[in-house]
């Protein structure tokens, strides 16, 4: 499942990388460690000649709990993407060496999703050909930025761009933050950390107030417009190849919350083995609770998950790099696909494993409220991913706006991208491929069931769009009304692409696979079928994909494949080939020794390094021996 990290003996030699100790670290030792091991991992790959996915995946095997995330993952990709040759001939290189550090700072304290409403501003100065940066109101200031608050160096500004009196709007700004002396923010600018979040507190993200800061011209990444000397606004390409980048990281949350999901699976599949508690027969032995059914029914989803969320990021990253490729020799043709495609499926994937990482935490019973058992700590450090890179349900409605295109493309007999071809199909032609139960069991039909019902969730908010539009709605009324439906339309449409790279997947590795890889792996794509149908089966039911008696056979198969993946479940996880560290879970590890290892994790903690507390001293002994207390 993850490529099999030859490099793991290495990292995981040095106690720098053993995440035992990480329970109580302050904000500012967490920061500290995230930049040592970033630089570790640097040097680790240097001294052993890594590429550049092994870099990359050293970082997944720390679960991304490392310093320069977004000067990685951002700021170099934006340099990449938005700069001219000249331009990244000069910061590529001092970027890669870390000679500057790196943030994106787009979103502002008064907005983040609506990017046609930065405040910031860059004015154009003919007279001394430069930008004047502003953050006009307090609204405006950047805030999030990731890196922004104590690390950054340069920051690539996103800006409204103002000539004379016009507005040519969002612009990307490379804008020096603080000296390379000193660290010293320089004049005009104001920086710092936004404080304590939730979880990922070793990222820095800060806030930025710009009090007319001047930049050269040539700061304004220039590979889709620029600005000439006279003060001229020449476009090259369309100013939505300004928003490359997120579209980037979108492709990256989606390999993020695999990951994430893997690790909660394997800890909650683990632990469920090795847990024994009550029993079915009065005085019997008690039982593995993962032999429960309804233990299955909480776990087997995020192990299904991992799995299609695997082969849905290896699908995506194809589509990508096509796309990506096309782009970069200044053909758009498929940004708007790329974009539709990895909006939607973000925010499914995302959603899919907060949800599932949730129920693995619930499945662990009193222990998975505890830190050391991990699965707490991983959601909150994923929680993130609903919102970044886009607010979902902002990137459910532009995959959604999407859809209606490509719809609108098929229903006027024109062309329609790949992901969406299931809509040139006439929707009346439509017949319930299930009409036996034994056809429950095969995942192609379950796949046809998943496309009826995504074609029906479009057609039926496109007919109720242009119903409101002929009724004299306008335009934003008409969509506020059906901004759920839109919605909907999307989740469905992504639920069929998940599906459907699972089906597509695990046939092609039946060709090369053995017979038995090749049954437990379609049992657990028939099964992420069986699930999704029964989980949505209101809408599936809506599209008459299935009706009530299909529904009552795919309920009654799912409850059989709880049974028949039960006795695969520990070696799939075991497959995802996580090193214990990398897990980090005193429940999920290789040995299932957990409560061992819960003992162990107490015993490190920093209350249990003196047997007597100090409030004892404070409050409990006078308290004790019932004398009076001082006057607190
Ligand atoms: C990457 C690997 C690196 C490896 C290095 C080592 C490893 C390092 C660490 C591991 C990597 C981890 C990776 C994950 C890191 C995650 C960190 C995240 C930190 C967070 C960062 C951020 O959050 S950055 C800020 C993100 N902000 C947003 O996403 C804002 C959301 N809002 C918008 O995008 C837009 O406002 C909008 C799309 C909602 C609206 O756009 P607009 O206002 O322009 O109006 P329209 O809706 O009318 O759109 C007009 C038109 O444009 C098209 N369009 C919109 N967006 C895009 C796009 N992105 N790309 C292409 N086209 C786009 C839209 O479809 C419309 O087209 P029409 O043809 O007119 O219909
Ligand atoms: C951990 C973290 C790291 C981040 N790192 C960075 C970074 O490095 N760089 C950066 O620039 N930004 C960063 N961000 C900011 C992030 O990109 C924004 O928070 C995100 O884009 C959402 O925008 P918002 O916060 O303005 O939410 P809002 O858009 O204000 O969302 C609030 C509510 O309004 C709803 N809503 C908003 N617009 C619409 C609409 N059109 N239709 C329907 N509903 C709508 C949303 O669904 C949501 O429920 C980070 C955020 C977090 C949490």
């Amino acid at each position: 499942m993850q490529k099999t990290f030859k490099n793991e003996k290495i990292l995981f030699a040095e106690p720098l990388f053993q995440c035992d100790g990480l329970a109580g670290f302050t904000r500012s030792e967490l920061y500290e460690n995230a930049i040592h091991r970033t630089l570790r991992i640097n040097q680790l790959k240097k001294e052993h000649n890594w590429t550049q996915e092994d870099f990359d995946i050293a970082i997944r095997c720390l679960n991304y709990e490392v310093g320069f995330v977004i000067h990685l993952s951002m700021f170099i990709p934006a340099i990449e993407r938005l700069a001219t040759d000249d331009q990244k001939a000069k910061w590529l290189p001092l970027a890669e060496s870390y000679r500057i550090l790196g943030t994106y700072a787009q979103t502002e304290l008064g907005h983040g999703t609506n990017l046609m409403a930065l405040e910031t501003t860059a004015t154009f100065d003919p007279r001394t050909d430069e930008f004047v940066l502003r953050t006009p109101q307090l609204s405006s200031m950047k805030w999030w930025p990731g890196s922004l608050g104590k690390t950054a160096t340069h920051a690539i500004v996103l800006a409204q761009l103002i000539i004379g009196n016009k507005n040519y709007g969002m612009n990307p700004f490379m804008v020096q933050l603080r000296s390379l002396e000193d660290h010293m923010p320089l004049p005009g600018i104001i920086v710092g950390d936004i404080g304590a979040k939730l979880g990922a507190n070793s990222n820095d993200n800060g806030f930025l107030i710009l009090n007319d800061v001047r930049i050269p011209r040539e700061n304004m990444l220039a590979r889709n417009s620029k600005v000439t000397k006279d003060g001229r606004y020449i476009q090259t390409s369309t100013n939505k190849a300004n928003y490359a980048t997120m579209v980037l990281v979108r492709l990256s949350i989606i390999r993020w919350a695999e990951d994430t999901i893997k690790n909660g699976s394997l800890i909650a599949i683990r632990y469920s083995a090795v847990r024994r508690q009550s029993s079915l027969q009065a005085g019997g032995p008690e039982m593995q609770v993962l032999d429960y059914q309804t233990q299955q029914y909480k776990i087997f989803p995020s192990l299904a998950a991992s799995y299609a969320l695997f082969f849905t990021y290896e699908a995506m990253m194809k589509e990508y790099e096509i796309a990506y490729a096309q782009i970069m020799r200044g053909n758009n043709q498929l940004l708007g696909q790329i974009h539709g495609q990895l909006s939607g499926l973000k925010a499914f994937a995302s959603d899919l494993v907060t949800y599932e990482l949730e129920m693995c935490r619930r499945s662990c019973g009193g222990h998975g409220y505890l830190k050391a058992s991990v699965v707490g700590e991983t959601l909150l450090h994923t929680l993130p991913l609903v919102t970044v890179e886009g607010d979902n349900t902002v990137m459910y409605l532009q995959c959604a706006r999407y859809l209606l295109k490509q719809i609108a493309k098929a229903l006027a007999g024109q062309d329609v991208d790949e992901p969406t071809s299931y809509l040139k199909k006439d929707i009346l032609s439509y017949t319930c491929p299930v009409q036996k139960g034994e056809h429950c069991t095969n995942p192609n039909y379950l796949l046809k069931i998943y496309t009826q019902r995504a074609h029906s969730a479009i057609a039926s908010v496109a007919r109720q769009l242009q119903f409101d539009l002929e009724s004299g709605k306008d335009q934003s009324s008409a969509f506020n009304n059906n901004l759920v439906s839109l919605v909907q339309a999307a989740k469905a449409h992504c639920q069929l692409c998940l599906m459907k790279n699972f089906v597509e997947s695990v046939s092609a590795l039946e060709r090369t696979c053995s017979e038995n890889l090749a049954s437990v792996l379609r049992q657990l794509c028939l099964y992420f079928g069986l699930h999704g149908i029964v989980t949505a089966s209101g809408e599936f039911l809506e599209s008459e994909a299935i009706g009530l008696q299909q529904l009552e056979w795919i309920k009654a198969e799912e409850l059989k494949s709880l049974a028949a993946i039960r006795p695969n479940a520990v070696a799939l996880v075991d497959a995802f080939d996580l090193h214990d560290q990398t897990v980090m879970s005193a429940l999920g590890r290789y040995d299932g020794n957990a409560y061992q290892h819960l003992f162990e994790a107490a015993k490190r903690e920093p209350m249990n390094q003196t047997q007597v507390p100090p409030a004892y001293y404070k409050y409990l002994r006078d308290l004790i021996k019932g004398q009076p207390l001082a006057k607190l």
